[in-house]
């Protein structure tokens, strides 16, 4: 049987949804979905800007929480972060003008292997029954940092995605070093493992579109991601869902905040203590959604295995070590359907 490429770009979803007399998904879409997920009202909100605070009471109140959100959930909602909403309303909408071009435009994007600095298209998921399946989603991923990437086109993009990554850039080193204390690592440690100065940061923008049978297909099926910590943020359209106590959840965002997940990188430098939380994007049938997404890593030269001061207190390492880079590539094209593979395999039994 030929192979299908995980990086194939047939033909943007959005133009195949947009045919207005799509009434069934393909069967090249066909995912049993367990849609059902439940609410709450639990998840956990931190405040950024009492992380930064000088009143120490307020500081370490601030970093007990962060640690506690990232220990038992993986998630939190971040609040008071300081990223302008225009900022984010400007993303948001040169990302849209990046989907909206001809696929002639988009296709020069599509990509080769997965280290090219661009991707663009669909993706394909191959699942252990052999089975491949596309997700009902169009993408662009760019390598933000150190080396920034970009399509020419729209000519906005590169400026407002300069400033969008390294503003939460900033944000997620100070999360690092909040969750450093927390675990009473040393700053010049942490700083010389994960190598923060040339932090890979990877940008992710996904568009779902309208779906007719939302039940038959998946805009992201659950997987975890690499790095240190995951930012979110949509355009008001729900569809996240993260996996809790073994349940799934949906997760919403108030106006204006962000979404954080605790990435692979962080369960295993810390062994274990923070959750890399499961999450899949589920589609729908009435309203396009979009999401942006940074994933913000240690150095792509680090090699990620756990602190020894947590081994020297677990007396054990509960994770391989592996430098970053190949960890990123190898989930990349890996297929995404059971999960934690990558992670799992990184675990010492
Ligand atoms: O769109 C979403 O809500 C999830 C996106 C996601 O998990 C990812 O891009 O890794
Ligand atoms: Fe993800």
């Amino acid at each position: 049987m030929a192979s299908v490429q995980p990086f194939e770009y047939d033909t943007a979803i959005k133009d195949l949804a947009d045919s207005s007399n799509l009434k069934a998904v393909p069967s090249k879409f066909n995912f049993t979905n367990e849609p059902s997920a439940l609410s709450s009202d639990s998840l956990p909100i931190i405040d950024f800007s009492a992380l930064t605070e000088d009143d120490p009471d307020k500081r370490s109140g601030a970093i007990r929480a962060l640690g506690k959100a990232c220990q038992e959930w993986g998630f939190f909602i971040l609040v008071n972060h300081g990223i302008p909403e225009a900022l984010m309303n400007a993303t948001f909408s040169a990302t849209k003008e990046f989907f909206n071009l001809p696929d002639a435009e988009k296709k020069q994007y599509e990509a080769k292997s997965a280290s090219d600095p661009i991707k663009c298209g669909n993706f394909n998921v191959t699942n252990t029954s052999n089975q491949t399946f596309t997700l009902w989603r169009d993408y662009l991923k760019l390598y933000a940092h150190p080396e920034f990437h970009c399509p020419l086109k729209p000519a906005v993009l590169r400026e407002v995605l300069l400033e969008y990554t390294e503003r939460t850039r900033g944000l997620a080193r100070k999360l690092v070093e909040a969750i450093s204390d927390n675990l009473e690592l040393e700053k010049n440690y942490v700083d010389e493992v994960l190598k923060m100065d040339s932090s890979f940061q990877l940008f992710a923008t996904n568009l779902y579109p309208p779906c007719p049978q939302p039940d038959q297909a998946i805009g992201i099926p659950p997987h975890t991601d690499p790095g240190l910590f995951t930012f979110l943020i949509h355009n008001g359209v729900a569809g996240l869902q993260i996996e809790h106590d073994g349940h799934w959840f949906k997760v919403d965002s108030p106006q204006n905040s962000i979404l954080v997940n605790a990435a692979d990188q962080l369960e295993i430098f810390t062994n274990g203590r923070c959750k890399s939380v499961k999450h899949r994007a589920i589609v729908n049938k009435e309203r396009e959604r979009i999401s942006i997404v940074v994933a913000n890593g240690p150095s792509k030269e680090a090699v990620v295995g756990p602190a020894a001061p947590l081994v020297e207190k677990d007396d054990r390492a509960l994770y391989r070590s592996m430098k970053y880079i190949e960890y990123v590539e190898a989930q990349l094209v890996k297929s995404r359907v059971n999960g934690k593979q990558i992670l799992e395999q990184m675990m010492i039994d």
